[in-house]
């Protein structure tokens, strides 16, 4: 048995206002969450401060992107210091709509990533084929390539949650079954385990993303090398605590 502690994070995207998002916060305050899961959510980046405000400070807040230096003529970027500055405590870094939408690059995940945790901030860097690569059997060189940019600029494993999102279970509602999950994290673990070390392979943890809704994030968080969610549709609505409840 491992002692990953189970943890799940909420991705709300580019969605909200003040109005809702109190709403689903109050949800959060007022629910029934299993204690011994790890919890964070990741408003929009200008909601940061409001979010922290309001939420109990058992859940960690997460910023959904951020830039690689501290500060000057970036302009639309934020520093990991400006989302401590807030309140937010973690990051999410390489989400497949900043690879996708954005264009962003390995090597730029990959400085992000480093800087992030020179800054002290907690990571949750994200990975994930395209629906053309899985049908190409290249799912784990891509996945492998991806965790490769990643690994090379950690400094503090103990602060990095790994989120493995296939891109084509995104949003569309084609969750990954609990065998295809189970896969690909076994493989990353094993490449954690062969290129950084077993003990980081054992208490790193994977977490997994797509379509996770209330209805099969239990099957899903069975998996022995399934050690949590990153969740994006459903962390907007109630079943979001029954997601975080998933192995109570
Ligand atoms: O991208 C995600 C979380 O980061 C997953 O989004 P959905 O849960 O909406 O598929």
């Amino acid at each position: 048995m491992s002692n990953r502690k189970f943890f799940v994070g909420g991705n709300w995207k580019m969605n909200g206002d003040k109005q809702t998002l109190e709403g689903i916060i109050k949800g959060l305050n007022d629910g029934a969450l299993d204690p011994k899961a790890e919890v964070v959510v990741a408003p929009p980046t200008i909601y940061i401060e409001f979010t922290r405000s309001k939420l109990k400070k058992e859940i960690g807040v997460a910023a959904q992107n951020c830039y690689k230096v501290a500060s000057g003529a970036f302009t639309g970027e934020v520093s990991p210091g400006m989302v401590k500055d807030c309140g937010g405590t973690w990051v999410i870094l390489g989400h497949s709509e900043r690879r996708h939408v954005f264009n962003e690059p390995d090597e730029l995940i990959g400085q992000k990533v480093k800087f992030a945790l020179e800054q002290g901030m907690n990571l949750i860097p994200c990975i994930g084929e395209k629906l053309d690569e899985r049908e190409a059997n290249k799912t784990e060189e891509v996945v492998f390539r991806q965790m490769k940019h990643i690994a090379d600029n950690v400094s503090d494993w103990k602060r990095v949650v790994i989120a493995y999102e296939p891109v084509w279970a995104i949003g569309t509602g084609k969750t990954a079954t609990p065998d295809q999950a189970q896969d690909v994290h076994k493989s990353l673990r094993g490449w954690l385990a062969k290129n950084v070390s077993e003990e980081v392979a054992h208490s790193t943890r994977i977490l997994y993303g797509g379509s996770v809704t209330g209805n099969n994030c239990k099957e899903l968080a069975g998996k022995p090398d399934v050690d949590g969610f990153l969740v994006g549709g459903a962390s907007l609505k109630p079943e979001f605590i029954t997601i975080i409840n998933a192995k109570k």
